[in-house]
């Protein structure tokens, strides 16, 4: 007789921490609002930051804006998970934004810079980490230019950062190559890249909480 109840290895995964990072204008925002629109039952971990807003930018929703004094004292708090200073401006991920919706047993996406990467990655070591990738530096340049989010010599600082991060590729798990006017493609990637992690016999089991 077929016996009715689950075999090992049929219950659902357990929830993933996936970080999305990548070199400044690698393009891990784009990609991570990309995901958002798959509507997937994933939790989309919102950085607090002290640099200023963008136009078009939601407070809360693409990052937590917050006066300097404000961000650190959640930082002696020990209210953030990492915080750093990039390009003179503090950034940080709220412990609460990742550990309460692991352990309401969603997906945590979270998109972080490559040293942030890092920091993550000693906390949770089985966080599933994915390197965002320009084609070129050319591409990034002209990406950067083209956000004209920043003036000359800040673009300078950020490539020249970039052909640094780039060297750190072999920290992650997966790479994905986000090409000029292939965003969809490189969204898709990704999608596919955590539903195969779904599929593991040895699931990634994230326990820093
Ligand atoms: N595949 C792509 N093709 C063309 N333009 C892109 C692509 N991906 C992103 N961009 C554009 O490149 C610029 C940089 O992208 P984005 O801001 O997402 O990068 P980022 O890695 O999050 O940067 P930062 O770390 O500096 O915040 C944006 O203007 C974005 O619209």
């Amino acid at each position: 007789m077929v016996g009715s109840s689950e075999l090992p290895h049929a219950s659902p995964a357990p929830p993933l921490l996936v970080v999305i990072s990548g070199p400044s204008a690698s393009g891990k925002s784009s990609v991570v609002s990309g995901l958002r629109q798959l509507e997937r039952p994933w939790h989309f971990a919102v950085t607090a930051t002290t640099r200023p807003q963008r136009s078009g930018e939601v407070d809360g929703r693409d990052y937590i804006f917050l006066e300097v004094e404000t961000f650190l004292r959640m930082r002696e708090r020990d209210e953030l998970l990492e915080s750093a200073q990039v390009y003179d401006r503090w950034y940080g991920v709220p412990r609460q934004q990742v550990r309460d919706p692991l352990i309401a047993g969603k997906d945590v996406i979270l998109g972080i810079d490559v040293q942030g990467a890092a920091t993550i990655r000693q906390i949770a070591p089985e966080a599933l980490t994915i390197f965002v990738m320009p084609a070129s530096l050319d591409e990034l340049s002209s990406r950067l230019s083209g956000r004209g989010t920043e003036g000359a010599a800040e673009m300078q600082r950020r490539l020249d950062e970039a052909s640094v991060e780039l060297a750190r590729i072999a920290e992650f798990d997966y790479r994905v190559v986000n090409r000029n006017g292939e965003l969809d493609a490189t969204v898709h990637e990704v999608d596919a890249i955590i539903a195969a992690e779904k599929c593991r016999v040895n699931p990634r089991l994230v326990q820093f909480l």
